[in-house]
């Protein structure tokens, strides 16, 4: 941690701020960035625990906004420092249309550029997604790859297709004149499957497994191995890769880097057992029971639903053909380019990832402990 008599003069923009990563991005900044004067937070939903955090050193700036909407970017962007672009749609259940993530993942993330452009922001770090490169369409592994792996990318949902499009338009943006003169640096990071405190899904798979007296049922085999980075690691990535941009633009600026730390390379089910056996679930082998072909009937019996229901009721369940082949598929990164460019080292360990999250569950309401 740099030393704490540093001149706080660095504005901060997180857009997304009140989400699950966005969040820790958020709290990490206020602990880790000592050169911060202020914090903007940018949300559609401002979370009320911004609000203990206004008696600090930092003013913290709560700007209730829209990414789609240019104006209340430009607005939030002028006179920032540096922009970390959290926000985004994360649907793949089918709970939004396709143009509605469209819009706010790659309309979104083009107004935060040209925002930059206009008011003349420097340092723009984007959160991408793994998804950008995969798992793809054709079940190819993807196993311990790095940033270089050749690997066929081929997107079809629309939430890969719009971080895949709102990445491009980001590298691409590097280089780009601001107003004043000088040139953006951007970077994207690629996060895997992120878990933590405050993990939706793994609220859903904790709640489903109480409903079901303790229990979850196996749908994926153990072998297949997925890809999960702890949540403040992510964030810890972004505080350090913006802090860096600066000091290493020609290096860093147009490049993208996986999220990575030690969590164990594991199958998605067996890796959430990590946190929930200690909470009191436990998985139940059902691979006789239920054959990989009758999950995909499920899988596409869901999705029949979901498009007769939709003029009635969302109906969104976890299990569709595309989770199905995401979980499905092996994708698991092994890389240092981040330690590399920018110094990263994960800042939590794994025991301590493991901890901090399996106390998280704990806490919620209904332990089943
Ligand atoms: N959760 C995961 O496993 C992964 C997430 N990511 C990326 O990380 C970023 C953050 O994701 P999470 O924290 O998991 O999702 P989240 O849904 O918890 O957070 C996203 C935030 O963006 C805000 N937002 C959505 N639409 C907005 C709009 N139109 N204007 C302003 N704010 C808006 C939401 O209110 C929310 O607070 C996203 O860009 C996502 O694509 C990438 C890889 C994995
Ligand atoms: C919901 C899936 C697990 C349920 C499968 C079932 C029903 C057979 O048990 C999740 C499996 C993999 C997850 C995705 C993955 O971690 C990569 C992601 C990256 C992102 O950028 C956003 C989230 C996600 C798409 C994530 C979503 C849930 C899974 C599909």
């Amino acid at each position: 941690m740099a030393e704490s008599t540093e001149v706080r003069n660095l504005v901060y923009l997180v857009t997304g701020g009140c989400g699950f990563l966005g969040e820790h991005v958020v709290r990490m900044l206020l602990q880790r960035e000592p050169r911060l004067s202020e914090l903007r937070v940018f949300d559609l939903h401002l979370g009320p625990w911004l609000e203990e955090l206004k008696t600090g050193p930092v003013q913290v700036t709560a700007i209730q906004g829209d990414v789609t909407q240019a104006h209340e970017v430009a607005a939030a962007v002028a006179g920032a420092h540096v922009v970390i672009h959290a926000a985004g749609l994360v649907d793949v259940f089918g709970r939004a249309s396709p143009e509605t993530i469209h819009k706010v993942n790659v309309q979104g993330t083009k107004n935060v550029i040209e925002a930059c452009v206009q008011t003349g922001t420097r340092f723009l770090v984007y959160t991408s997604s793994m998804e950008v490169v995969g798992p793809n369409i054709k079940g190819h592994p993807f196993y311990r790859g790095n940033e270089d792996t050749p690997y066929e990318a081929v997107h079809k949902h629309p939430y890969p297709c719009s971080k895949a499009q709102a990445e491009r338009l980001v590298l691409e943006a590097n280089g780009r004149e601001v107003r004043g003169g000088l040139p953006l640096v951007t970077c994207a990071l690629r996060p895997t499957g992120i878990y933590g405190e405050g993990h939706q899904i793994m609220r859903d798979f904790y709640h489903q497994g109480l409903r079901l007296g303790g229990r979850l049922f196996r749908a994926i085999p153990a072998s297949v191995e997925h890809g999960r980075v702890y949540v403040g690691n992510v964030a810890w990535m972004h505080v350090l890769v913006a802090r860096e941009l600066e000091q290493r633009a020609a290096l860093v600026g147009g490049q993208v880097y996986f999220c990575y730390d030690k969590s164990p390379y594991k199958s998605y089910e067996d890796f959430n057992m990590e946190f929930l056996g200690p909470c009191g679930l436990r998985l139940v082998e059902t691979r006789l029971l239920a054959p990989y072909w009758l999950l995909m009937l499920l899988a596409a019996l869901n999705a029949l639903l979901q498009w007769l229901l939709r003029p009635l009721l969302l109906y969104a369940p976890l299990l569709n053909p595309y989770t199905l082949a995401v979980a499905n598929t092996t994708f698991t990164v092994s890389t240092d380019k981040a330690q590399r460019h920018f110094g990263y080292e994960p800042l939590f360990s794994w025991e301590d990832s493991r901890t901090r999250t399996i106390r998280w569950v704990q806490a919620m309401e209904g332990s089943a402990q």
